[in-house]
């Protein structure tokens, strides 16, 4: 690992608890986790694994009436765990810049896209009116509007999927913040877009030297995209790994299972597989143990760890429980529940 000191976020111990009824349940559970300069960080897995929690734990955008954040997010010589508003709207945008999911609803409807990349300026800097316009001029050129002019005037509701994301992406570094997280910034934009804002991104990570959180769900995004990849399943990290190091050597049952359920354009022949099960419920997670035995049912309980723990399995490389020293995919004719094919190797 880098040496500790060069770490923008250091992120230890970190829990993050809902309430429900009466009692906290935590969807971020016990998460350790370095971003450091000039890389891109991938955070994947399936939907409710607790991803974007761990983005709005970062960004301190939960209720505190109703969430419960417990450990430590380091970062500039400061935890952000505890952090008031006030601090956080200082930091927000300054330091960590946010790239949602769905542009339209991230963006003010009644303001013009030139007015909402000003507006983060005129909270963060002391440019003057003048200043702040050539300045987001710049920055919409930066980020391929083709004619920022045109679009500074412009509603959201005036441009198309993908610009109106440039549009996001401006906001998030305007105020060339050294981290920046991007919450499943393609989902909602068609392959060509998508790979373009995914080239945007790595561009100006290089250029600016900030490192990115990317959090998605698409196995492909992550091989496109990142340097360092962290799997979460059931609020847990179960894997991390350089990005070439987890494709070549994916080691966690889940990971394994993720990168068997990708299609394979190079083998058009083979069937889908699809991992059977869903990620758990707040509620029905399992206190300890290993998360996702359930959905491996045919590996005996022995080969899982009762506490289970982060495993270093190579450089860099890191593997919670023992149960990737033996697991295998199941048989696919006796795998066949439910109209559901399970994976197979
Ligand atoms: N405000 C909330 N109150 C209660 N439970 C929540 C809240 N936000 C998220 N959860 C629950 O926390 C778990 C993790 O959700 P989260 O949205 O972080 O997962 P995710 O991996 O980002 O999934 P998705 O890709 O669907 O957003 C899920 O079980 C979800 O239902």
């Amino acid at each position: 690992m880098p040496d500790e000191t060069t770490h923008l976020l250091d992120i230890q111990h970190l829990h993050t608890g809902f309430r429900v009824g009466d009692a906290f349940y935590d969807a971020v559970d016990d998460i350790n986790l370095t971003l450091d300069k000039n890389e891109i960080l991938a955070i994947v897995g399936e939907s409710g694994s607790g991803k974007s929690t761990l983005a709005t734990s970062i960004i301190g955008l939960h209720n505190p009436k109703n969430t419960r954040v417990r450990g430590t997010i380091a970062y500039n010589g400061q935890n952000l765990v505890g952090l008031d508003e006030t601090a956080f709207n200082k930091i927000r945008g300054n330091d960590i810049g946010m790239i949602f999911q769905d542009p339209l609803s991230a963006l003010n409807p009644l303001m013009r896209c030139g007015d909402q990349i000003a507006e983060t300026l005129k909270y963060h800097t002391k440019l003057n009116k003048q200043e702040r316009k050539e300045h987001v001029l710049a920055i919409l050129e930066r980020v391929g509007i083709p004619n920022p002019k045109l679009t500074y005037r412009q509603y959201p509701h005036e441009l198309s999927g993908g610009m109106r994301q440039r549009i996001i992406i401006a906001i998030a570094i305007a105020c060339k913040p050294p981290i920046i997280i991007a919450d499943e910034p393609t989902t909602a934009l068609d392959v060509t877009i998508q790979a373009q804002i995914l080239d945007l991104l790595e561009d100006i990570e290089k250029e600016t030297g900030s490192g990115i959180i990317l959090i998605t769900h698409d196995l492909g995004v992550v091989a496109e995209t990142a340097d360092r990849v962290a799997v979460m399943y059931s609020g847990q990290i179960v894997e991390e790994a350089p990005v070439n190091e987890l494709f070549a050597h994916p080691l966690h049952p889940y990971t394994r299972s993720l990168l068997n359920s990708m299609p394979q354009l190079d083998n058009v022949e083979d069937k889908l597989h699809v991992i059977q099960g869903t990620v758990p419920s707040l509620k029905d997670m399992q206190p300890d143990g290993c998360r996702f035995a359930p959905r491996i049912p045919w590996i005996p309980a022995s080969a899982h760890e009762a506490h289970p723990t982060m495993h270093e399995v190579g450089p860099n490389h890191y593997v919670r429980c023992t149960c990737y020293k033996t697991f295998h995919f199941q048989d696919a004719l006796s795998s066949v529940e439910g109209g559901i094919v399970n994976v197979t190797d």
